[in-house]
């Protein structure tokens, strides 16, 4: 019985137009992209999980990056209000597939925000950051939802990245990773591991012992190998190119 589940949203054909706040423009294949998208959806499916594709948004370039629209915490998935006016319309299509997974619905509202790659959920505490697309009525609001629910929702600034999750993810065993030179408070975590390069901060937990992760983090993985981890690695250099990493392209959903 298949009991993990994952949003995906395909990329539109404006995807080069997507966002960027903390790196310069460089050129987008979309035609890349959408071979790299693949094989990042290929990759989730050979590890178990189904994949469940939100209809795409051609308005949208950065509709790609199906995390940032909710976040999702035992039956209840909170819809975000984008920190980016333009991601706004993005969050309705979403809403609709993750409720018609069974999941019950709450809203952030004006004037709070959020994005989801903001929120790192380590066990039941969920680590929120603070800093340009999500703000503190944001994160007043999650906590008024995820708190009754057995949370601890912890807020933690982002002030060098664009999103927590651009600087920091965890292992499976609770141990948080980031790039220091881009992780605005380390001891905010209890355990916090240092990696070598800013992509290996970016895991996405597959199940039993396996990370993926992006391809662009050679030593990371080797130093996540040594620890009894299996990277399986994925190019999403074009998504890069967008400050996009390996946790954004989806949304996953642990039934
Ligand atoms: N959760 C994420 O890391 N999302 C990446 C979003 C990148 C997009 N270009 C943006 O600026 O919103």
């Amino acid at each position: 019985m298949v009991t993990q589940r994952a949003l995906v949203r395909r990329p539109g054909s404006r995807l080069a137009d997507g966002l960027i706040t903390h790196i310069e423009r460089v050129p987008v294949d979309v035609d890349l992209a959408m071979t790299q998208w693949q094989q990042y959806v290929d990759a989730l499916a050979e590890a178990g999980w189904e994949c469940v594709e939100v209809p795409p948004i051609e308005e949208c370039p950065d509709s790609v990056f199906v995390e940032d629209t909710m976040v999702v915490f035992r039956d209840l998935a909170v819809i975000a209000r984008a920190g980016a006016d333009e991601r706004r319309p993005e969050a309705a299509e979403a809403e609709r597939a993750v409720a018609a997974q069974g999941y019950r619905i709450a809203h952030v509202t004006a004037p709070g925000t959020f994005d989801g790659g903001d929120i790192l959920k380590v066990g039941t505490t969920v680590y929120a950051g603070l800093g340009g697309r999500t703000n503190q009525a944001g994160i007043d609001q999650l906590r008024g939802f995820l708190e009754p629910l057995g949370a601890e929702v912890v807020a933690v600034p982002v002030r060098k990245v664009l999103h927590l999750k651009s600087a920091v993810t965890a292992l499976p065993d609770g141990t948080v990773i980031g790039y220091e030179p881009l992780t605005d408070d380390p001891r905010a975590f209890p355990e916090f591991l240092a990696v070598p390069e800013e992509a290996g901060a970016h895991v996405v937990l597959l199940g039993e012992n396996r990370l993926l992760m992006a391809a662009s983090a050679p030593r990371s993985a080797e130093l996540f190998r040594e620890r009894g981890y299996l990277p399986v690695v994925v190019d999403i250099s074009e998504f890069e190119k967008l400050e996009g990493c390996v946790t954004c392209l989806s949304v996953r959903l642990r039934a």
